[in-house]
This record gives C-alpha cells, structure tokens and sequence, in this order.
C-alpha cells in the first residue's frame, strides 16, 4: 500500500473557480516524487490540502488517503497532531519559516519539548546531532544564534533539520530551493535528498525546476492549470510524448541559469497546449 494516495483532489476557490481540477497521485514509502509545472499551476495548493492547511474559503472535494487513514475526515486537532506525528514541511523562503525573534535553537526543540512532551536536554542532544546530519557543524554555537545571523543557505538547513528531527515519514518540500543563492540551491537539494534517503522517507518535491527533478526524483508529476497532465519516472521524462511536457522541454534553460522559471512557452505553444490538454 502507497504512503500517500489522493484520489480526484478538487480545489475550488470562493469565486467558483477551480484551482486543482481532480487530481490523482501516490506516493510510496521511501519514493521520492516531484511535481513540477509553471507559477499558479496549483503545485502549492495541492501540498496545501495533503497538510490540511488550505487557506479559508477553499472548498476541498476528493479523498487524501495516508496508509489506512483517511485525511480529509479529520478535524483540525487530528490533522494538527496528524502533521506533527508523520510530516515535515519545507518552504521555499527560510526566512518566513523561522519566528525572528527566538534562537535557532527554540525554533529546533520546540516541537520535540511541546509535541513529544521531551525535557529541554533531551531535545537538545536530538537536535545537535541531527544538525550536524545537515551540516551546522558548530550546533553548540549556533543554536544559541538568531535566525538574522544565519545566510539563506545555512537557515534552509536548520529548516530541513526542523522538518527531520521529529522523525516524518512523509517530507513535503515546496521549492525548497528557490529562494537560495544559485550556488547553494543544489547543495541544499541533495542534502535533503540524501537525508530522505538515508531515513527512507517519502517526499513530494514541487519545482519549477525540470532538471533538478529529474535529478532529484525517482518519479514526476507534471501539472498544468490545475490537473495532472503527465507522469513519468524522473529518467524517462526527456522522452515524454506529452505536449505539454515536450513544450517544458524546450522552454528548459540550458546555460542561463537566471532564466530558470518556466515561462518561455509561447501563446501559440499555450494555445495548442490548451486545445489538446483541456479540450479547449
Ligand atoms: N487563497 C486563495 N484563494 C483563491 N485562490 C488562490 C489562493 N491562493 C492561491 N490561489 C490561486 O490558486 C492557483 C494555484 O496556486 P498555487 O500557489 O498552487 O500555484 P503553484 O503552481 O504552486 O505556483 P507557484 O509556483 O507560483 O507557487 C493560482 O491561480 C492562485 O492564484
């Protein structure tokens, strides 16, 4: 049985419109997926319901199964302790994951000493061997540090550290790179994949990012204005047949680096795209 299985996932916004079209996925134990597809093409939305964190006003239809559990039939609390006991979330923005205020090292220990109900000694011999795991090699120092003192590359890690230090089984990673320095964005990538590995979690990757989650993954999801348009195993991707994949393909940026984002499909592209995927 997969980890994770959502089945006809429907997001439909206050105005009627719908954001995720019935949307089908799985995720196997120890499987590493990528969803990959332009800005707006409902990538966050989806991760957004399987965490049971849709913003309000969102209507969700369809069925979020995890293991034998049914997610979408929990309340709040179950779905708050649902998060806390099977997943770790990483952001695209560091920054906005950490409260600036608190030393890296309340941030660190206060899921272990509020949810796991750990004194602060054994939190903290937790947490300072898994930061060195993520490459913090000074935790003595640094979790007495503010987020402030740390550079983008060195925050993500404490926040993959904060994502794997309760133990998940489930990593979500919501362009986990983006926000970072080119130079750092695939040291950090392969660091949270080898750390996924090594526990032999499972973990949903968005990108924007073609390549790295060909890279990264061992399967892609390819979403296009909200449906689940292709799948392929991440090293079969390059020979997709779908038109829409085949235009990623060559929208792919190959020596400019800062033209990374996927936005170089042109109208005429769009609008045959459009015409096959949507029936439009
Ligand atoms: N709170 C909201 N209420 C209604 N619609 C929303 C809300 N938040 C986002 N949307 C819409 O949902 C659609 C999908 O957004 P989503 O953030 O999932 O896209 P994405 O593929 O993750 O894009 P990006 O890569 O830019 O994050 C977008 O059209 C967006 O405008």
């Amino acid at each position: 049985m997969s980890l994770l299985r959502v089945s006809g996932l429907t997001l439909t916004a206050g105005d009627g419109s719908e954001i995720v079209s019935n949307a089908s996925l799985h995720i196997d134990h120890g499987e590493i997926v990528g969803v990959i597809g332009e800005s707006g093409s409902g990538k966050s939305m989806t991760l957004k319901a399987i965490a049971g964190l849709l913003p309000g006003g969102i209507v969700s239809r369809g069925t979020i199964g995890y293991e034998k559990e049914e997610l979408t039939t929990l309340s709040r609390a179950q779905y708050r302790k649902f998060r806390d006991r099977e997943l770790g979330i990483v952001y695209q923005d560091p920054r906005a994951s950490v409260n600036p205020v608190h030393t890296v090292g309340d941030f660190l220990t206060e899921a272990l000493r509020v949810n796991r109900r750990m004194s602060r000694r054994e939190a903290e011999t937790r947490v300072h061997g898994i930061c060195r795991e993520v490459g913090l090699q000074d935790p003595e120092h640094q979790l007495r540090a503010y987020p402030y003192q740390f550079s983008g590359g060195m925050l993500q890690r404490v926040v993959i550290a904060a994502a794997l230090v309760t133990e998940p089984r489930l990593i979500l990673a919501d362009e986990p790179t983006t926000a970072l320095d080119v130079t750092r964005q695939a040291e950090v990538a392969c660091l949270l994949r080898d750390q996924v590995r090594e526990r032999g979690i499972g973990m949903m990757f968005i990108t924007h990012d073609l390549e790295l989650a060909g890279a990264l993954c061992d399967r892609v999801y390819v979403m296009y204005r909200g449906r689940i348009v292709d799948e392929a195993p991440a090293e079969r991707l390059v020979e997709s047949t779908h038109p829409y994949t085949r235009a990623l393909l060559r929208a792919r940026p190959t020596m400019d680096r800062s033209r990374r984002r996927l936005e170089t499909i042109t109208d005429e592209v769009r609008a045959a795209i459009d015409a096959e995927v949507m029936g439009a």
